[in-house]
């Protein structure tokens, strides 16, 4: 699916959150947004799935106007990642199985095949409490593919969890989301994670957001550590750390 801003505004009343973004997504596309903190990040992330009104511009889902959350079409991770404790990671899984009135049976059929494609099938019966951070990570991500949705939208997933994991976690997302076809919006602050793990990066700059370049990932993506990645590291840190024009 694609989608497609344009020229969007955000506001909080007075507050200027977002001014005149434009990108879009390509179908299967990963896309990372980047920025400082609290430049607007999750302000655009929202919009994209229909939670915040636009105060200007327009984003469009294969054409159609987002005027509220579409979950056929969009499923979300948050940082928070909003597990039920009182669930167990399969009951976790099968929540959005059950608000689409799935059987029982073939909601677990699938809650486990969705365990076993994040490497939890032995952590099925467990609940979060009992799960390592990485391993909720997966949970909440398993949930997001029960959505059955094409389009997944992700703020910092992994944000609580320290920068190996991340990475190796991401890894993992990333190729399991490219089998499954899904196209992707990563919100993030690691400039690591943007560059290991995007096909294209929407760079946008301290708040108000406006996007300041638009960043190709060359293809095969760069090994980290490489010099490829090192170039293209460094750039996006020059493009966060740059002064602003006066
Ligand atoms: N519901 C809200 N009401 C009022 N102001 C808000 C609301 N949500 C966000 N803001 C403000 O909008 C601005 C952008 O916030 P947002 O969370 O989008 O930034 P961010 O780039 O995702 O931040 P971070 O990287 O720290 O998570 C901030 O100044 C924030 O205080």
């Amino acid at each position: 699916m694609r989608i497609a801003v344009s020229d969007l505004d955000l506001r909080y009343g007075d507050l200027i959150a977002a001014r005149k973004i434009t990108f879009d997504v390509r179908p299967g596309e990963f896309v990372s947004l980047i920025g400082p903190s609290g430049c607007g990040k999750s302000s655009v992330l929202r919009a994209l799935g229909g939670l915040q009104p636009p105060s200007g511009g327009e984003i469009t889902i294969d054409g159609d106007r987002v005027r509220g959350p579409q979950p056929t079409r969009m499923a979300y991770v948050f940082q928070d990642l909003a597990l039920f404790p009182w669930r167990t990671a399969r009951r976790n899984v099968e929540v959005p199985l059950e608000l689409r009135g799935v059987p029982r049976k073939q909601r677990r059929e699938r809650a486990e095949q969705l365990l076993a494609r994040v490497g939890l099938t032995d952590a099925a019966d467990q609940h979060p409490a009992q799960l390592s951070g990485g391993m909720r990570q997966r949970v909440a991500i398993a949930r997001a593919l029960a959505c059955d949705a094409g389009i997944l939208l992700l703020d910092e997933p992994f944000a609580a969890l320290d920068e190996q994991t991340r990475l190796r976690l991401g890894g993992e997302l990333r190729r399991l989301l490219e089998e499954e076809g899904k196209t992707v919006v990563f919100v993030t602050h690691s400039l690591q994670e943007a560059a290991y793990l995007s096909d294209r990066i929407v760079v946008l700059s301290p708040r108000p957001a406006t996007v300041k370049e638009v960043i190709t990932v060359p293809s095969p993506r760069p090994e980290v550590g490489s010099a490829e990645f090192h170039r293209l590291h460094a750039h996006l840190t020059d493009l966060l750390f740059a002064a602003e024009p006066a």
